[in-house]
């Protein structure tokens, strides 16, 4: 059995990874810890779940590294300043590990896999992502991490600007660059969570579009997560990992 702690075990993801690790046979939940309540109710797990806030999750994830504890974090917000700063606090304590994945979802996992597997074929990419008006942050952690794969395999394969021939423009009405791809962001009532990643070349499009249409869908990867966190290296970036992608 592993002892697992939820923290944001009250929020709309934390709600469902709960009732995920309580029907698992191998896991035991042993803490369920939301706003307001002491990090110390997470001692006695050896894996803490997180889906809280952007600007309390590294708080957490501090705490759980420096008790030991191996954290599996959903939330978003992480830029490469951030990861630094986490993987500074593994190595001070070697035999703990975290794995920090934009998303849980296998669906999203291998849309985001396609789209960098795409990208070099194509003169344009941008991002579209979608999503229910409640969420915190913008872009969302998928798309931001979508536009870096992408960004990536158009570097290693050489590619140019995107043509781009705009020169008045409203404030915004580009989108935002993360690291030189457009992406834009649509919060609308109804939806959870979409996106659209749109490639464009000479005389063709391809539209790779993935939707998330309930928070379930999120648990088999953080279970997944949970199982194998304890036998990861340090820090593990991306569910992509510990899939046969
Ligand atoms: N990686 C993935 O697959 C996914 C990631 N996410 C990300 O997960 C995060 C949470 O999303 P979602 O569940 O929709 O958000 P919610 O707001 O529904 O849930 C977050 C929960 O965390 C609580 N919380 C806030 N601060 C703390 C704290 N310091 N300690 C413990 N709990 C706290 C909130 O309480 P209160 O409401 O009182 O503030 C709330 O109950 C977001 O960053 C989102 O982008 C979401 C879906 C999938
Ligand atoms: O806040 C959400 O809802 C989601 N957040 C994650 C993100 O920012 O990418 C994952 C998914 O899109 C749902």
């Amino acid at each position: 059995m592993i002892r697992v702690g939820v923290l944001g075990a009250r929020g709309r993801v934390g709600i469902e990874v709960c009732k995920a690790v309580e029907a698992a046979d191998d896991l035991e939940l042993v803490a369920a810890v939301d706003k307001d309540d002491p990090l110390e109710g997470l001692t006695g797990s050896e894996v803490v779940v997180d889906f809280t806030h952007p600007d309390v999750v590294m708080g957490n994830l501090e705490w759980c590294i420096s008790h030991g504890i191996h954290p599996v974090v959903g939330t978003t917000g992480f830029d490469a300043g951030r990861l630094a700063t986490v993987r500074g606090w593994l190595d001070a304590n070697p035999g703990t590990n975290a794995l920090i994945a934009p998303n849980f979802g296998i669906a999203a996992v291998l849309m985001m896999h396609f789209a960098q597997q795409a990208a070099r074929y194509f003169d344009s990419v941008e991002i579209v992502e979608l999503h229910h008006p409640n969420k915190a942050d913008a872009p969302s952690g998928t798309a931001r991490r979508t536009a870096e794969l992408v960004a990536e395999a158009r570097r290693k394969a050489g590619a140019g600007p995107m043509p781009d021939a705009t020169s008045t423009e409203l404030d915004g009405a580009r989108g935002a660059s993360v690291d030189d791809v457009r992406v834009h962001s649509v919060r609308l009532a109804g939806l959870i969570a979409h996106q659209e990643v749109l490639l464009g070349g000479d005389g063709e499009l391809l539209t790779i579009r993935h939707d998330t249409m309930n928070r379930s869908s999120f648990t088999p990867g953080v279970l997944l997560g949970v199982r194998r966190v304890g036998e990861l290296s340090g820090l593990t970036v991306g569910l992509e990992h510990l899939l046969d992608l």
